[in-house]
């Protein structure tokens, strides 16, 4: 079957500065290939500065590759360093969601926002569909008009997850997502990870270094280091039989 997600020799290099007048290109990833199933989830750990947050960022659209292909059910996203198609197939989220909620809206209003913006609806569906989705990430249809400050740490990565999913996306990139929720919060958000993954069919990119977030959510693993992959498997394969000093390192942590 086709892969939702299929990366291909993605490079990205930063023009970092060398000296008062000059740069030299920094590779933060090099030829980084790896598939995504449908209802799939793949994790990518490595150590800091491995590049894991630039390749989700790469991912969503919100940074641009230096070269490589990216391709979304068959269809070429992105091309040799420029996105060919503005998909709002692949959502990203982040650690720290208020920072990109705008406090003075309520959340209705913030999701209304990416409907206007994004579709056809009209401001009868808009409404039901901003109900719904609030439903399915385990919020009220009331908490419509709360405002961001109003909502706890764990409601918020909910908020979070509404707004990422209101366009019906395939994929959501999870970049350490879940690292700040205390342990029974982050239960919860993952048993509704994976709720919507069984119901809607969603595939993750699950970015963290949290091992048995990797062994409860992944089918397949991919181990960056300085840019570039050095395992990539079946989840089960790689805790299992790690090929690299590195992986069996991290891996025992
Ligand atoms: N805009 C930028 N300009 C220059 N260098 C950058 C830029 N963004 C990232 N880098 C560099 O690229 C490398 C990869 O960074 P990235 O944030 O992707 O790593 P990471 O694996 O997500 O790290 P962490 O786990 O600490 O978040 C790092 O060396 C970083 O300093």
């Amino acid at each position: 079957m086709e892969p939702v997600l299929k990366v291909q020799a993605l490079h990205k290099h930063f023009n970092v500065r060398a000296g008062l007048f000059s740069s030299k290109p920094f590779n933060a990833l090099s030829d980084v290939s790896f598939c995504l199933g449908k209802s799939e989830t793949l994790a990518i750990i490595g150590e800091t500065g491995s590049g894991k947050s630039t390749l989700g960022k790469i991912l969503a659209g919100a940074e641009q590759s230096s070269s490589g292909q990216i391709l979304l059910n068959g269809q070429i996203i992105e091309d040799d360093g420029g996105r060919t198609v503005n998909s709002k197939d692949i959502r990203l989220i982040f650690q720290d969601p208020m920072k990109s909620l705008n406090p003075s809206n309520t959340i209705g209003s913030i999701l209304n926002e990416i409907l206007v913006l994004n579709t056809e609806l009209d401001s009868q569906a808009r409404r039901e569909k901003i109900n719904q989705t609030l439903l399915n990430v385990g919020l009220l249809a009331e908490h419509r008009n709360y405002y961001a400050h109003m909502f706890s740490g764990g409601q918020i990565q909910r908020v979070a997850l509404a707004r990422a999913i209101i366009l019906d996306p395939k994929v959501l990139v999870l970049d350490e997502a879940l690292s700040s929720l205390d342990p029974s919060v982050r239960a919860q958000t993952v048993n509704l990870l994976l709720r919507l993954q069984r119901e809607t069919g969603l595939s993750y990119v699950l970015i963290t270094n949290h091992l048995s977030l990797v062994k409860h959510m992944s089918d397949s693993l991919l181990l960056l280091h300085k840019g570039k992959v050095v395992e990539y498997g079946g989840t089960n394969d790689i805790f299992s039989n790690p090929q690299t000093k590195l992986a069996e390192r991290m891996l025992a942590s």
